[in-house]
């Protein structure tokens, strides 16, 4: 059997507070999660239960006070090296064009100048920013930004990518354009892909499986759908058809009532 390409066992997180360094707030308990090679997972919960955490252990940017997490069957040790990540803030560098944003990575990386200028070129021109490699960030629209990220990302050519909510900030349509975008380059490539978001319909949309996370503290999964809608998908098409109903059903089932949970603390809070 080859091994997950991203595995999560028993990852617990646990943080001191900021303010009363007495007070330790457990964000995550006993995560177990796998995600195959090749296979699209989405993690879906309520604001605040643990999402980003986990994608920052599984990035290697935070070490879980317990549990381990392994890539392809190795104990992963300080940065993920096999990992690519977006964000849900912009990661642009300003002072930096579009494609001297993409070629950021390489050449630290330390890849020829030539070599980086032409791959970084073929990945703008793969996310339909063939024109815009001389513009700055400021010279984009959001759309275009978020382009450029994936760009940015992809040029490295991870076998794992992690996302956290990329496209939150973007208005429907660009999102649902760059939510098409991305399956079609995740169907060329097959990369394992580790999605954060709060939006059920985008998860299901995107996703092979969808993992529903409780409200916290000590927020672990407690449902797990298979998404067995067929590829490849339009992500506007699908939302209309009659088993996207029915697993948005059965997932909100799950979720409602950990969402209600969440935003209750959060106005106690
Ligand atoms: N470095 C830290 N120090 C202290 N507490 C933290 C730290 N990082 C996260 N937390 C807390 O852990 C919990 C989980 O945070 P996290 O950002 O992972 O949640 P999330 O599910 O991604 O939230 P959202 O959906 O709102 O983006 C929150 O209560 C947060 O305040």
């Amino acid at each position: 059997m080859t091994a997950p390409a991203l595995s999560l066992q028993d990852v617990t997180c646990t943080f001191i507070s900021r303010d009363d360094k007495t007070q330790r707030y457990t964000a995550v308990r006993d995560v177990t999660l796998d995600v195959a090679p090749g296979e699209f997972v989405s993690v879906v919960g309520p604001t605040g239960c643990g999402k980003s955490t986990l994608l920052n252990v599984a990035a290697g940017l935070l070490a879980p006070s317990s549990g381990q997490v392994q890539v392809f069957g190795a104990p992963l040790q300080g940065l993920n090296a096999r990992a690519g990540y977006m964000f849900q803030a912009e990661s642009l560098m300003p002072w930096r064009t579009a494609l001297q944003n993409v070629t950021a990575g390489l050449e630290f990386r330390g890849t020829p100048p030539a070599g980086a200028r032409a791959q970084a070129e073929e990945w703008l021109r793969r996310v339909g920013l063939g024109g815009f490699g001389d513009r700055y960030p400021h010279q984009l629209s959001g759309g275009m930004r978020k382009r450029t990220s994936l760009a940015q990302t992809l040029v490295l050519d991870p076998d794992v990518i992690l996302m956290d909510e990329p496209f939150s900030a973007l208005d429907v349509q660009t999102r649902q354009l760059m939510e098409n975008e991305v399956l079609a380059l995740w169907a060329e490539k097959k990369k394992a892909v580790l999605f954060i978001t709060h939006d059920l319909d985008e998860a299901i949309a995107m996703s092979d499986r969808v993992v529903v996370m409780s409200a916290g503290p000590g927020s672990h999964p407690i449902g797990e759908f298979t998404i067995d809608l067929p590829r490849p998908r339009d992500v506007a098409e699908v939302r209309v058809t009659p088993r996207f109903v029915e697993l948005h059903q059965a997932i909100w089932d799950v979720l409602r009532e950990e969402v209600l949970k969440g935003y209750r603390q959060q106005l106690a809070a």
